[in-house]
């Protein structure tokens, strides 16, 4: 057995609580195998005067999107979309997207993200891309129907199918799928209706955006007179394992359906502030027991992967909406972004204790905005930036020492990203 040792450091556990203790992790079966005084792995990282976390998970994002990072903004949901993103989205050709790929995988692995849901084109490619950066994943092909004939449709919905049975399980197990139609107003609900059942069948749950806008929720209820997430209960969309983006427009039946369902949240908040799409109810979706968890969504409507800078966003908003400074706390918000996440994902992940996934992060605290420690969850919550990342290991993997990504040469995968944005774009405005 060839054993990690991430040694002398203090390490956020379960319970939420911080004790000084080293890790060591199982790099043949990915595991943790205990915490505590322990015996010397084969490698050590150190971690002498940094804290040890469980690797960030970003339950929601579109990693080839880091592309179209600040190429449209300041734009509402509907118009952003349908005037930029999708105009440009036409024009992508597969090497944009392991393009774009690699630089979100270079971007969320410094920053401590370890794992990530994924919807987006060209999947297997790009699953691909982010296995060999050393990420886990939960990846899908996003389904659309609006704007198609029913053959068209039914195509997309196969080859969302194909994508979900092909990749589940790949890269040791690192890479799972889901069946990823985008969301309940740009999919035809019959269809959605016919495929739900092929999904559980794969043995793979379904991801779709939901309850994101107001402008979304009307024409649902205005055409089958129940919520959108009732609506999808009825479409057979709400099963245990399943999960949805956003959750922002959600009233106190649909909070309910979720917990009861085991349906979990990725709640994006920078997302829904750029979007202007409104605040998720996150107190309300945490005291009535449903999972949630933390994403950046693309970096077009963000415009960064950093998951620490999601946190704080989500702490922060959730007081607000709530009108309760005591609401989304800091042990809330570190737990959604970790435990939370991972649960959502269906990774047994986010925790550091034995038997756990080994994906951890070692946070740097010689910092002055670090400076001084009184509660270092708070700190976790409000203070830490995804910079701050020393080291960052998944499935017992280092994957970034010393700042350093191990997996990826960062000059070029940045170099590519740059010349492959620029010539997506010239080729969509080209096509107008
Ligand atoms: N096969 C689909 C692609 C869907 S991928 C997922 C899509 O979600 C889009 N997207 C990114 N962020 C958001 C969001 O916040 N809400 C809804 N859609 C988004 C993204 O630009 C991409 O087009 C097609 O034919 O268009
Ligand atoms: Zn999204």
């Amino acid at each position: 057995m060839s054993a990690l040792q991430i040694a002398g450091g203090r390490v956020l556990f379960p319970d939420m609580t911080v004790r000084e203790a080293d890790v060591l992790a199982d790099r043949e079966r990915g595991r943790i195998l205990e915490t505590g005084d322990t015996a010397r792995g084969d490698e050590t990282l150190d971690a002498e005067g940094c804290l040890v976390v469980p690797g960030l998970v970003n339950a929601h994002c579109h990693a080839a999107m880091t592309l179209l990072r600040g190429y449209a903004d300041d734009k509402p949901l509907d118009v952003w979309l349908r005037d930029d993103i999708w105009p440009v989205e036409a024009a992508l050709e597969p090497e944009d997207i392991v393009a774009g790929a690699r630089l979100g995988a270079a971007e969320l692995l410094k920053n401590g993200v370890t794992a990530l849901g994924d919807m987006y084109f060209e999947v297997p490619a790009a699953a691909a891309v982010l296995a060999e950066a050393g990420l886990r994943a939960r990846v899908g092909h996003g389904i659309v129907t609006v704007g198609k004939d029913e053959a068209e449709a039914r195509a997309d919905f196969e080859e969302g199918l194909s994508v979900a049975r092909e990749l589940d399980g790949a890269a040791a197990g690192r890479i799972r799928s889901a069946l990823m139609p985008h969301s309940l107003t740009t999919v035809d609900a019959d269809l959605l209706e016919e495929y739900a059942p092929r999904a559980r069948e794969a043995g793979v749950p379904l991801h779709y955006h939901a309850n994101e806008t107001a402008d979304e929720v009307n024409p649902i209820v205005e055409a089958h007179g129940v919520r959108p997430l009732e609506h999808a209960d009825d479409l057979g969309l709400l099963e245990a394992g399943d999960f949805i983006a956003h959750g922002v427009h959600v009233d106190a039946a649909e909070i309910e359906l979720l917990a009861e369902r085991g349906v979990g949240v990725a709640h994006c908040p920078a997302s829904n502030m750029k979007l202007a799409s409104g605040i998720a109810p996150v107190q309300a979706m945490l005291d009535a027991g449903v999972t949630v968890g933390i994403g950046t969504d693309g970096a077009a409507s963000n415009n960064d992967l950093d998951v620490f800078d999601e946190l704080r966003d989500a702490a922060m908003v959730g007081k607000l909406e709530a009108d309760d400074a005591a609401a989304v706390a800091a042990p809330d918000v570190v737990r959604a972004a970790t435990e939370g996440g991972a649960d959502v994902l269906g990774f047994e992940a986010g925790r550091i204790e034995a038997g756990a996934l080994a994906d951890l992060v070692v946070v740097d605290l010689d910092e002055p905005h670090l400076t001084p420690v009184h509660d270092l969850l708070s700190h976790l919550a409000y203070a830490v930036r995804g910079s701050d990342v020393r080291h960052t290991v998944v499935d017992g993997e280092v994957v970034v020492r010393d700042r350093e990504l191990l997996t990826l040469d960062e000059a070029a995968v940045t170099r590519e990203a740059e010349r492959r944005a620029k010539s997506l774009i010239e080729r969509a405005e080209s096509d107008e």
